[in-house]
């Protein structure tokens, strides 16, 4: 994903005509496959300044998909007249540093932490090695495979950054799956085990929480499903995944 700013500085006889512009551009931007969403802001301090923010899946996406696809000719017609107002038009990377505002504490201290999280795996995986459908694929793991899994879902879920520091980030995981073969059973095996030891030791059980952690696993377990089957995605070369509390912000009782 990569964001793109394009600033502008609009003369006030034509700012009601470029909002409206932009109102009629945004319907193709809307439908372009490229496109994961926009906003376009008027400054506060300085009317006549607007900042438009266009979320892409790549840039490369932006500048061969859309500027060569179907939608770009309708989005471009009613922009145009205003190509020379712009100050600023350039692409950024996301960081690790985002949040959601509202003073929301991450899911990693939801969960309760490294601690907790440690505490989870390990007892999972106690689980695994009993378990006949998934105690083959987990014969010859690494004898800190729980920690390493803690570690991950600890960055993912907004903690600190151990996974991509010291155990070779999000190409290693998706590599670790490479070739295993995991099946839709052993899958499922997989996500109802991590549920039932979620409870089993104390892991918050508020529905926010627990929805946000269903999530993940299905989506997780799902790429490592892909990864291990016989055509692989390639492997990322993206940052870590980082899961948030999306559309269940904490319940506040
Ligand atoms: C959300 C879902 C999943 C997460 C977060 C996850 C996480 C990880 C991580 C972080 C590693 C690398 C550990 C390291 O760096 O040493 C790994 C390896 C591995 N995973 Fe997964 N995994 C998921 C799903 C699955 C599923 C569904 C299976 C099989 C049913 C599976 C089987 C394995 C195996 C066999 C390894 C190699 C273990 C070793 O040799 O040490 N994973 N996983």
């Amino acid at each position: 994903m990569i964001v793109e700013y394009i600033r502008y500085r609009i003369d006030e006889p034509r700012r009601a005509a470029f909002e409206a512009a932009y109102a009629r551009a945004a319907q193709p931007l809307a439908r372009a496959e490229q496109c994961l969403d926009y906003e376009l802001t008027a400054c506060a301090e300085q009317p006549g300044d607007y900042v438009l923010r266009i979320r892409w899946t790549s840039t490369e996406d932006h500048l061969r998909g859309f500027r060569e696809g179907p939608e770009f000719r309708a989005f471009f017609t009613e922009i145009e007249p205003y190509v020379g107002a712009v100050e600023e038009m350039r692409h950024y990377a996301p960081t690790q540093v985002a949040g959601r505002g509202g003073a929301h504490p991450t899911l990693y201290e939801w969960a309760g932490g490294a601690e907790a999280l440690e505490r989870l795996f390990t007892r999972f995986y106690e689980h695994v090695d009993q378990d006949p459908l998934l105690a083959p694929l987990f014969a010859d793991k690494h004898p800190e495979h729980a920690q390493h899994v803690a570690a991950w879902l600890g960055e993912v879920f907004g903690g600190p950054q151990v996974y991509s520091a010291e155990h070779g980030g999000h190409r290693h995981m998706a590599g670790q799956h490479l070739g295993r073969g995991i099946g839709e059973q052993q899958r499922r095996r997989w996500v109802n085990l991590l549920l039932d030891t979620a409870d089993e030791v104390g892991l918050p059980a508020d529905p926010e929480f627990r929805a946000v952690l269903a999530y993940y696993l299905e989506w997780g377990t799902r790429m490592a499903v892909l990864y291990a089957g016989p055509t692989p995605p390639p492997l990322p070369d993206a940052p870590m995944p980082r899961w948030d509390w999306g559309l269940t912000p904490p319940y506040r009782g």
